[in-house]
């Protein structure tokens, strides 16, 4: 028999890329990048030019398929590849990332007359708009004691669908009653290259983001009755859908599609995924004890349990959400690339930016080179990472960064360097919430495109952790293990696998290379983590809300 190939397709912040991938060794034969052409949406509406409001992210659904018809066939066509030999194909995206879409599947924001209204567009995973939305649905669910709370760490994101779909309602209501479904963007996506007139909704965006529990289903209709009378049936309307677990079939591809592609019809589309869960198996990581970092714009952490523990500021447990047989546990970081990239951007000074054009490097290699020449605790400075609000284990979105310590001397690489090591103390944060609450961290595994463009992030992420850190050999890791569970939707009987353990033990591998704590390292870091921690709880715990009067005060001067 031919070697068999399956295609997994990463979609990230700012682009997707499709990745064909040799089923008998994971072998990584193409890959391909599709930047978005209307990337992140966060100022104003394309065509109309509409203002969008302050913590507003949205994106074109155009992209996404643009994504399919431009990566797809660039990776056939690079690998030489017969199509007739990639039997399956599975995607992976942000999430929650969410958009309404008609009773033809159409998103909404597709017609002209819809098109000028913000809440017809795509909502990216990073829309914090839904902030009121959110702490409402905390508030009210607390009250009533709803059992579902300490599955997502006591708190429910202004990330996530219920809070979005409680956001169009109240300011859009019309295209709220215009939709006829509230989609993941990923199920959406699958559901074009399907053409299934019934999407299906998989099982990790409905757990970790759409309050769907595999045994209780969504919460009932009395809690969204409490929430808003208008939301009463809303898991019976705009969020029904048959709810399906990872690695199933979702249907096969259409013959348009298969045209576009430059695939064959009919081969297996696995359901929707998200990037950081489809990483897990990617790094091969099948078992408990075995923290998975998705290092990019933000980190997502993802680990695995026997047993449903109360971890506070988690993101969720889903049973079976990333490998079944597993409690699913999930935590992360809502800016960490980011943080870099503001710095990079907005605070550099223009000397930095010509030394490091004239040595032919970019200006973070610049940073991260100077800054390497520091040791812990050197610069003065310590940051508290929240430029994009904290996730876990605060799940707060209104708060925001800070760097202490400044002095006459500071220098751009020592800026650098403290908020590479702010982002660490931030994931020490969520290692210890597991670790001390019986969801052990034995070691780290880290994929992503940090690991492989920063040795300075990663030997601090070592040293304020304690603990080594694997790093993933693939480069496309949440694509390879989309590209896994499409396997998996194909079957071992069509070349694929049965089981996504199988798969995992077959195509993943990490690098010989680890990073390794550095004990004279881990002393200081351990002092300077005590120091963040002060601080964390001082500004992130109510002591002093500063940041949340800065805010208000803020919106008062903008109106
Ligand atoms: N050398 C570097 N060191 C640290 N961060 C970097 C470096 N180069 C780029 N970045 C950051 O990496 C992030 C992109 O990560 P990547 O994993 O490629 O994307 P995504 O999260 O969208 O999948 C950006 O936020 C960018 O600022
Ligand atoms: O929230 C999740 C997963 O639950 C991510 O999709 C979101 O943080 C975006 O991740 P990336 O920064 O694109 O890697």
């Amino acid at each position: 028999m031919s070697k068999k190939y399956a295609i997994g397709v990463d979609y990230g912040t700012e682009s997707g890329r499709a990745v064909l991938v040799d089923l008998s060794d994971g072998t990584e034969v193409a890959d391909h990048v599709t930047p978005y052409p209307h990337n992140v949406i966060d100022e104003k509406l394309p065509n109309s030019g509409v203002k969008l409001e302050y913590d507003w992210a949205l994106q074109h659904p155009q992209d996404y398929l643009d994504v399919l018809t431009r990566s797809v066939p660039a990776v056939v066509q690079a690998s030489g590849v017969d199509p007739a030999d990639i039997i399956g194909l599975g995607i992976d995206f942000t999430a929650c990332t969410m958009l309404p879409v008609d009773a033809q599947g159409q998103p909404l924001c597709f017609n002209p007359e819809l098109a000028n209204q913000p809440h017809s567009w795509v909502k990216l995973w990073k829309h914090h708009a839904a902030q009121d939305e959110a702490n409402l649905i905390n508030e009210i669910a607390e009250r009533r004691g709803e059992d579902f709370l300490p599955r997502y760490g006591g708190k429910i994101s202004s990330e996530w669908m219920i809070a979005k779909v409680w956001q169009i309602l109240n300011e859009a209501p019309d295209i709220y009653e215009q939709t006829d479904r509230f989609l993941e963007a990923t199920d959406w996506v699958v559901s074009q290259m399907t053409g299934a007139s019934d999407i299906v909704r998989n099982s990790c965006t409905a757990g970790y983001k759409a309050i769907w529990h595999k045994k209780k289903g969504f919460p009932s209709n009395e809690f969204f009755k409490a929430l808003d009378p208008r939301l009463e049936n809303v898991t019976q309307t705009k969020l029904r859908g048959e709810v399906v677990a990872l690695g199933t079939k979702a249907g096969e591809l259409t013959e348009s599609m298969a045209k576009l592609m430059g695939l064959q019809p009919g081969i297996a589309i696995a359901v929707g995924n998200v990037d950081a869960h489809a990483a897990v198996p990617g790094v091969g990581v099948v078992t408990p004890g075995k923290l998975v970092m998705a290092m990019g714009t933000s980190i997502c952490h993802m680990l695995l349990g026997t047993e449903e523990r109360e971890v506070e500021g988690m993101c969720g447990v889903v049973e079976d959400g990333i490998i079944p047989g597993y409690l699913g546990y999930e935590a992360g970081q809502s800016a960490v690339g980011d943080i870099f990239a503001w710095y990079v951007e907005q605070g550099v000074p223009a000397y930095v930016q010509a030394a490091a054009e004239q040595e032919g490097t970019n200006v973070h290699e610049w940073l991260e080179r100077h800054a390497s020449a520091y040791k812990p605790g050197e610069t003065g400075l310590l940051a508290l990472d929240w430029w994009n609000g904290n996730r876990s284990v605060l799940v707060d979105t209104e708060l925001n960064g800070l760097i202490l310590g400044y002095s006459l001397l500071t220098k751009p690489e020592e800026v650098y360097r403290s908020l590479l090591e702010a982002t660490a103390f931030g994931t020490r944060k969520i290692v210890d919430a597991f670790h001390n609450n019986g969801v052990e961290v034995q070691e780290l595994y880290a994929c992503g495109g940090l690991p492989q463009k920063n040795r300075l992030l990663m030997q601090i992420y070592a040293d304020v952790t304690n603990r080594e850190i694997k790093v993933a050999d693939s480069k496309q890791t949440p694509a390879l293990g989309a590209a896994m569970f499409g396997a998996v939707a194909a079957g071992a009987a069509n070349g694929g696998y049965d089981s996504i353990v199988d798969a995992a033990q077959k195509m993943a591998r990490v690098r010989k290379d680890t990073f390794k704590p550095i004990p004279e390292n881990v002393v200081v870091y351990e002092k300077l983590y005590q120091e963040y921690s002060k601080l964390h709880d001082y500004f992130g715990r109510g002591e002093n809300d500063v940041m949340k009067r800065l805010r208000a005060i803020r919106e008062e001067a903008r109106h």
